[in-house]
């Protein structure tokens, strides 16, 4: 039987409540042992360990926790008896959990995140079944190099498309631009697609030299917007600024001119979308070489922040920084 080891983060899927029928409950209230003893079909498939990494909330989630996390997977892939790992995490900030560890983990191994929208307590909760798949995709040698996955309501999606697109439905989990990319039924593993864009083995960053994550904000863009915002994240001394921008990456005027004024004293702007969907394209509306803008393809501002912060890990380079964001 392959070996698989569980890091459990905490979120809904530790959660518990004192009722089946009411919506209120605490997240990363349950350990790793419970969340297991509540799934035991799981070990007729593989040998587990469960390891606690934290216990939270995941709209609590640090750039410190992410490190500890990405250190201990990268450690664990490294042993020839660690076949794979599955983490349990709350699904506020999953997306971009994922895809921190697709773009810091060097490992072909499984790497599988999964959570649930019910807690354990909850009338029909779907974490014991979204545990049961996340650990038979981990288990599957159909998942060697498909970088780091998420596993919720029987879909397997990639860490970089994968986002939350519902407070609270079951099938909260979309990838929005491209599809998930396979399936998993009562543990029947099936995959129709492959990441293409550079992720695990294939990226520069090495977390082993990562301490430290430098201070990237993301200030959301809107009607009769203001420069205050821009301001105070400069004030704050953050490395680079996403903007959650209108349209196809849109600024107000405003807030734009503080932006640029802050590329040319050495922040790095990325023009993401408040959108959801599409790519932010380069020499649309805005001019980004004249006012020394990025554009963050197709990422979310939250998976932009990801990837700008591990950015600045390696340079200040705008073009550099740009070409990062057409490879990642
Ligand atoms: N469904 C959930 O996991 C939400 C619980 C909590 N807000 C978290 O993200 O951890």
């Amino acid at each position: 039987k392959p070996n698989i080891t569980i890091l459990a983060t905490g979120g809904t899927i530790a959660g518990a409540g004192d009722s089946s029928v009411n919506s209120s409950y605490s997240a990363g209230a349950v350990t790793v042992d419970k969340l297991l003893a509540a799934v035991p079909d799981i070990n007729n498939m593989a040998e587990i360990k469960g390891e606690q990494i934290s216990n939270i909330g995941s709209q609590e989630m640090t750039n410190e926790v992410w490190l500890k996390l990405a250190k201990r997977v990268n450690e664990l892939l490294k042993k020839d008896n660690v076949d794979g790992v599955v983490i349990t995490h709350g699904t506020d900030t999953m997306e971009a959990t994922a895809y921190f560890l697709n773009l810091t983990v060097k490992s072909k191994k499984p790497i599988v995140l999964v959570g649930s929208m019910r807690s354990g307590s909850s009338m029909s909760p779907d974490g014991p079944l979204n545990l049961y798949n996340a650990v038979s995709v981990a288990t599957s040698e159909k998942s060697l190099n498909k970088g780091v996955v998420v596993v919720m309501n029987d879909e397997i999606h990639s860490a970089r498309e994968v986002t939350k697109t519902n407070t609270s439905a079951v099938n909260a989990f979309a990838s929005v631009n491209t599809g998930k990319i396979g399936t998993v039924y009562y543990g029947n593993v099936n995959y129709y697609m492959t990441p293409l864009r550079k992720n695990t083995i294939d990226t520069e960053f090495d977390i082993e030299k990562i301490d430290k994550l430098p201070r990237v904000d993301i200030v959301y863009g809107h009607a009769n917007d203001t420069a205050a915002f821009v301001e105070a994240s400069v004030k704050a001394e953050a490395q680079g600024i996403v903007h959650a921008g209108m349209g196809n990456g849109n600024l107000f005027p405003k807030t734009q001119e503080a932006l640029a004024i802050a590329s040319s004293n050495g922040v790095v702007v990325a023009r993401s979308s408040r959108v959801g969907t599409g790519r932010t394209n380069l020499h649309g509306e805005v001019d980004d070489e004249k006012l020394g803008f990025i554009a963050t393809d197709n990422l979310n501002p939250q998976k932009a922040r990801v990837l700008l912060m591990l950015g600045l890990t390696k340079t200040h380079n705008k073009a550099q920084l740009q070409e990062m964001f057409f490879k990642y």
